[in-house]
């Protein structure tokens, strides 16, 4: 029971969220702790009996008080910065449960993680190797690594969310990994531990998925062949939710069907799920500031922008909007737009609501790479966040104020 309506009230948990507009203002982003945790939970009932880790990916939704949640419920963390790693600490994660992927990895980023203990960093180049090789040998200590190979396959999903292509910065071409990993082998201070592999986001068929796992194992007997041993398999995140009627995969059947093909072979599997735990686990609340009929469209203005959920205008994403409280208003087909000065900033068009002046609708499934990826573009703060938890409502992130916008900056002496 996450998001629901009673009486035409849109609730989260017990929670309506009228009252929660009234409360907090808006833009607001709200969570709901069940949703959160349900997600998890299908994650793990899919990997139970079998040695591995659901790897939360922090950059999906990254609040501190939601990773507290999910570290409580036993998940590890996909990190991909210094900076998402200090918010697990901070949040109570355990770093042993954390795996560091990113093309970009810097020295001290690489070091701090040796000095907490990560699980594994997720290696996207031969350089990178060489660079946690000579960080570990510098602290006296070894790395342990696994190579994100790019498989070569089609996700189907957005050309903008797709990584697995060979077109993709992303990882090594699987072709060439076996000589890759043969180097890393002869390195003093690297632990080869496993096989890393993220083809994309927003996936709603496993096909996608399955091929690649296929090319990995073929990789891990090649490896094996050349007595380097594998102990995991981390096959990424990327399953997709449904924003607009689409059906994603069943989550614990999917684990079951990866286990199935790794059958008889001794492999932990990992995964870093992020938009599948948290997209519909949260909505956007914003009010309608100023409704503009005209002759050939509708806009009705809100205080939301691009800047505050950014998915719309960048990959022309579709999320529902709904009132969260019945109107009588006539109904009409708007679009619904933004405070920034650009013409691409609107978080839905064409859309059949009875709005009226004051209007609090909810964006719907904004729980993932929504507050993450909110911007100050036109020196707008940045919005709260509360989570619902039953009927209790936190507040988990305050309203940004002007003077923490600026309070990096300064005038310079004349
Ligand atoms: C390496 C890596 N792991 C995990 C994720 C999480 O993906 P998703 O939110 O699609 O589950 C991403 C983002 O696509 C990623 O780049
Ligand atoms: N930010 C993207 C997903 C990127 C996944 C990260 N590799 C989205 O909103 O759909």
């Amino acid at each position: 029971m996450s998001f629901n309506f009673q009486q035409n009230r849109l609730f989260a948990e017990s929670k309506s969220l009228s009252e929660i507009a009234n409360e907090f203002g808006t833009p607001c982003y709200v969570y709901s702790r069940a949703a959160f945790e349900s997600q998890l939970a299908q994650y793990h009932q899919g990997l139970e009996g079998h040695d591995g880790l659901i790897c939360y990916a922090v950059k999906a939704c990254s609040n501190i008080a939601i990773l507290n949640i999910l570290a409580k419920k036993g998940a590890g963390f996909d990190i991909v910065s210094i900076g998402e790693l200090q918010r697990v600490i901070t949040a109570g994660g355990d770093p042993k449960k954390v795996v560091f992927s990113g093309v970009a990895k810097e020295y001290h980023e690489i070091q701090y993680a040796l000095e907490v203990g990560i699980h594994c960093f997720n290696v996207e180049s031969p350089d990178e190797i060489d660079l946690i090789n000579q960080v570990a040998s510098d602290l006296n200590t070894i790395a342990p690594i696994s190579l994100r190979v790019n498989p070569d396959v089609d996700a189907k999903t957005h050309p903008y969310i797709s990584t697995g292509l060979k077109d993709n910065k992303f990882g090594v071409d699987i072709k060439s990994a076996a000589s890759v990993y043969e180097r890393a082998a002869t390195l003093k201070n690297i632990k080869i531990k496993g096989v890393d592999c993220h083809i994309g986001s927003q996936l709603t068929d496993v096909t996608p998925f399955m091929d690649a796992l296929d090319r990995v194992l073929a990789l891990v007997d090649e490896l094996s062949a050349k007595g380097i041993e594998i102990e995991h398999l981390d096959l990424g995140g990327g399953i997709g939710v449904d924003y607009q009627g689409e059906t994603p995969p069943n989550i614990p059947a999917y684990i079951q069907s990866v286990r199935k093909k790794i059958e008889g072979r001794n492999l932990s599997l990992i995964f870093e799920p992020g938009r599948s735990i948290s997209a519909n686990s949260g909505v956007l609340l914003t009010k309608v500031q100023f409704l503009k009929p005209n002759d050939h469209k509708n806009f009705a203005i809100i205080d939301a922008g691009m800047n505050d959920l950014i998915r719309p205008s960048l990959y022309s994403a579709w999320q529902n909007i709904q009132l969260i409280e019945p109107s009588n208003a006539p109904v009409k087909t708007w679009d619904l737009v933004g405070p920034i000065c650009e013409t691409g900033d609107f978080l839905g068009k064409e859309r059949k609501l009875a709005l009226e002046q004051n209007s609090v609708v909810a964006v719907m499934g904004s729980g993932a790479y929504g507050f993450t990826m909110a911007s100050n573009y036109n020196t707008r703060n940045k919005p709260c966040e509360v989570l619902v938890d039953g009927d209790t409502v936190h507040l988990i992130g305050k309203r940004q104020t002007f003077e923490q916008q600026i309070e990096n900056e300064q005038l310079i002496q004349e």
